[in-house]
């Protein structure tokens, strides 16, 4: 049995290096770009008017109130070359319009009075009043995204502002869900004397849909030897990251590790010291990763929040790991002598603004119903005492 953190390093170290592909960038969200999304432009491209109103020289306008004649109109349109202004005259301009050549300085509409073709300038403004001048934001060739970023919406809105339509990202991982076990019955199905209503599936399901991953399949399982090798062998082919329910313990019909080193796969490790979800058992098939997830519904939810999870942020090249963050009890917890205890609490604020954890009833591997309060997933370390006292400074990860 290994512990918590070296079961998560074996596992991140047994996956392949991320791969990657060229999108169009209206089909990259939510992938992690793979290189630097470089500025194909000046932003903004050119000098610009920020204002509806009139470009001039600031020179011309420092004995306002005066009057000038309007000799130009530029729109915020395409054009064959660059306007140019002549001194002494204003261009009408609109915002977002290309500043004239020699043009310094926009007055704004509410700042003028228009007679016939003059306009009237009731006040001096200081030079580069209401223009955005070229490159003011970015440069030509500057990052706008780096390689291991999620491409979020805003980062895409950035990058098709840079001029950029195609992106180097990771691959995303293909996720294959096999429920097993003879007792558990699909969603809608009727329920046998002695079946139980699938929890795993749904909960894994919503999870990765969640997590923005849906390139998933679920396919129930039975109990038996065969079936689970034929299972197994269809999920490594097809998957990059496969998850297994159940089957991972000691019984007579817990098939799961056997099946996997039968069609392969090489064992990462069996068994982490952990409660809920010690039988977790990682082996690697080619550059698949399967997971044989325990059945219990709270030990599948614990090793998704913990071992999952990162795998796939890994597996596509993410830079950032799922945040932990640090929060004291609010109550003495037990814990476990030996192995690290995952609880499921509500996560408010102290009078002082810092993070303080509740504990919550119905915390057993067999047990989910808490999920309607609790928000994190609360490590407590293992203590000989079999005690974490209240005020105990603890980390969690959001739910
Ligand atoms: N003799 C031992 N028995 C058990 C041990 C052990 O060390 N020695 N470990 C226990 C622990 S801890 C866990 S966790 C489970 C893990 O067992 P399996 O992975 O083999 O899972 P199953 O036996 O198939 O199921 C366990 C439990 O979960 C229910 N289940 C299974 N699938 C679903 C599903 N899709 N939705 C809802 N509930 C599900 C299943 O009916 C069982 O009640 O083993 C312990 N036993
Ligand atoms: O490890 Mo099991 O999930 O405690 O019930």
């Amino acid at each position: 049995m290994i512990d918590t953190d070296l079961a998560l390093q074996k596992i991140l170290d047994a996956l392949p290096s991320p791969d990657s592909t060229e999108l169009d960038l209206d089909a990259a969200l939510g992938h992690v770009l793979a290189g630097p999304a470089i500025a194909a432009l000046d932003l903004p491209p050119f000098d610009q008017s920020a204002v509806d109103g009139y470009a001039v020289r600031h020179a011309d306008i420092a004995d306002a109130p005066l009057a000038l004649p309007v000799v130009q109109t530029i729109a915020a349109a395409a054009r064959d070359a660059a306007p140019v202004l002549a001194p002494g005259t204003a261009a009408r301009i609109f915002t977002g319009g290309w500043l004239p050549l020699h043009a310094d300085t926009s007055v704004r509409q509410e700042l003028t009075e228009r007679d016939g073709d003059r306009v009237r300038v009731l006040q001096a403004l200081p030079a580069g009043t209401d223009v955005r001048r070229q490159g003011e934001e970015l440069r030509l060739g500057d990052t706008i995204g780096r390689a291991g970023q999620r491409i979020t919406p805003g980062l895409l809105g950035a990058i098709a502002m840079g001029g950029v339509s195609r992106v180097r990202v990771h691959r995303r991982p293909r996720i294959a869900i096999l429920i097993t076990g003879d007792e558990v019955a699909p969603p809608g199905a009727p329920l046998r004397p002695g079946q139980i209503a699938d929890a795993n599936g749904p909960l894994l399901r919503a999870h990765l849909q969640h997590w923005g991953y849906h390139a998933v399949t679920l396919h129930y399982v039975g109990d038996r030897y065969e079936q689970v090798c034929d299972a197994l062998a269809q999920a490594f082919a097809s998957a990059d990251l496969v998850l297994t329910t159940g089957g991972v313990s000691v019984g007579d019909h817990d098939h799961v590790p056997a099946a996997a080193q039968a069609g392969g796969a090489q064992t990462v490790f069996w068994k982490v010291a952990q409660k809920p979800g010690m039988p977790l058992y990682v082996a690697r098939q080619g550059r698949a990763l399967l997971f044989g997830l325990p059945g219990n519904p709270a030990s599948v939810l614990v090793n998704l929040l913990v071992y999952v999870r990162p795998a796939l942020a890994r597996f596509e090249g993410l830079a950032d790991m799922p945040a932990w963050r640090h929060g004291r009890l609010s109550h003495d917890v037990r814990a476990e002598v030996s192995k690290t205890l995952w609880l499921r609490m509500r996560e408010t604020t102290d009078d002082q603004g810092q993070s303080l954890l509740l504990p919550l009833e119905r915390q057993a591997s067999h047990m989910l119903s808490n999920l309607a309060d609790a928000t994190v997933l609360v490590r407590v370390p293992a203590s000989a005492s079999g005690r974490c006292t209240a005020g105990t400074m603890v980390r969690w990860i959001t739910l």
